[in-house]
């Protein structure tokens, strides 16, 4: 478990010190996998550094398995760290190595691993990324996607407990980004590892993450269960992430709703009622007509879910809200 405790953190810049991130509460599981998404600047990557202290905190603790790191000397510093693997947007990887000689890099450098243990985990290594067949080449002769999943098994070398992933999608297409997500959530599923991992794209957090936290200019402004955040957003900055993956334009969206008749219904369906025939048997219960202004069907994680808005006119606007609410619908009026 990692516990921020008041933690911030502020630049020295010119004998002035910039605040970045403002004094933070959080708690991530263990084996959980924790978005951080927020805008350029928001200080998502200064609060992920913070955490194997690659960037010292200048007031609070943080506290990992109970252990306060900030108290650690220079051993213990370096024996926490290999327990911390991270991977970077641009990959950082070394060009005049080979792959395998890439994922092999943090075993030689910690200089507590025979050479047998090496050769044996990088092969273990390579096949968990699929990548044994490229083993002899160079990172310049590989693709992003392939570049990355050297990045993920260089990171996981050492046996870390957690996985920090800066930016890890930002730089593939939509479809390697699909890939690398499913890999990182194997990784976790099989080997429990607790994984953070920062983006500014809520699409990555709705397909990965268990728990979201939302920064704007240094602050943690909204956190939660993926679900709640995502479906039931609370802070302007959640909407406008929420509203962006789901490619909504505002203006558009507000003249539909200025032109439809009648009450202005948001339905979010969760889980089973997701794919219910319930519209058909709610508008004969009620009399009530619907329209249907925009919808989405997707998933969050492993969990289906539909949002649909609705204009309502005629019947009994009580009757149909109560059987939608029965049938665990979440129901919002918008007008
Ligand atoms: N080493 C540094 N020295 C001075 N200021 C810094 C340093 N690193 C970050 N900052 C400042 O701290 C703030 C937060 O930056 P940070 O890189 O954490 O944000 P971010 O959300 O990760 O942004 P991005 O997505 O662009 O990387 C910014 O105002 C940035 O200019």
């Amino acid at each position: 478990m990692i516990v921020f405790d008041q933690v911030q953190k502020s630049y020295q810049v010119g004998g002035r010190a910039i605040p970045a991130l403002h004094p933070t509460d959080m708690t991530i599981e263990t084996g959980e996998v924790f978005g951080i998404v927020g805008h350029s600047g928001a200080g998502k990557s200064t609060l992920v550094r913070l955490i194997n202290l690659l960037e010292p905190p200048t007031g609070g603790r943080i506290l990992i398995d109970d252990e306060n790191i900030t108290d650690y000397d220079a051993a213990e510093l370096r024996a926490f760290r290999r327990k911390v693997g991270m991977i970077f947007q641009h990959f950082n990887l070394l060009s005049s190595k080979t792959v395998a000689d890439n994922i092999a890099f943090p075993m030689k450098l910690a200089g507590i691993y025979s050479k047998t243990e090496i050769r044996d985990r990088v092969e273990e290594l390579l096949a968990r990324v699929s990548l044994t067949d490229h083993a002899n080449k160079y990172p310049s002769q590989l693709s992003g996607g392939q570049k990355q999943r050297v990045g993920i098994a260089r990171a996981l070398a050492c046996r870390p407990t957690i996985l920090l992933c800066d930016e890890a999608t930002s730089a593939l297409d939509p479809q390697t980004t699909q890939s690398v997500l499913k890999l990182l959530a194997d990784i976790n599923r099989e080997l429990g590892l607790t994984i953070v991992l920062i983006t500014h794209e809520m699409d990555v957090v709705r397909r990965v993450c268990d728990r979201v936290a939302v920064m704007d200019a240094g602050e943690v402004v909204e956190m939660g269960p993926v679900s709640e955040v995502f479906l039931h957003p609370k802070h302007p900055t959640t909407r406008d992430f929420v509203f962006e993956s789901e490619s909504i334009d505002r203006d558009e969206l507000q003249e539909d709703l200025s032109k439809a008749s009648g009450r202005i219904l948001r339905l979010t369906f969760k889980g089973e009622s997701t794919y219910k025939p319930l519209l058909g048997s709610v508008a004969r219960e009620s009399g009530v007509d619907f329209s249907i202004l925009s919808g989405r069907i997707d998933h969050i994680k492993d969990t289906p879910y539909g949002q649909l808005t609705l204009s309502l006119v005629g019947g009994d606007l009580e009757v149909a809200m109560q059987a939608l609410k029965a049938a665990d619908v979440h129901v919002e009026v918008l007008r």
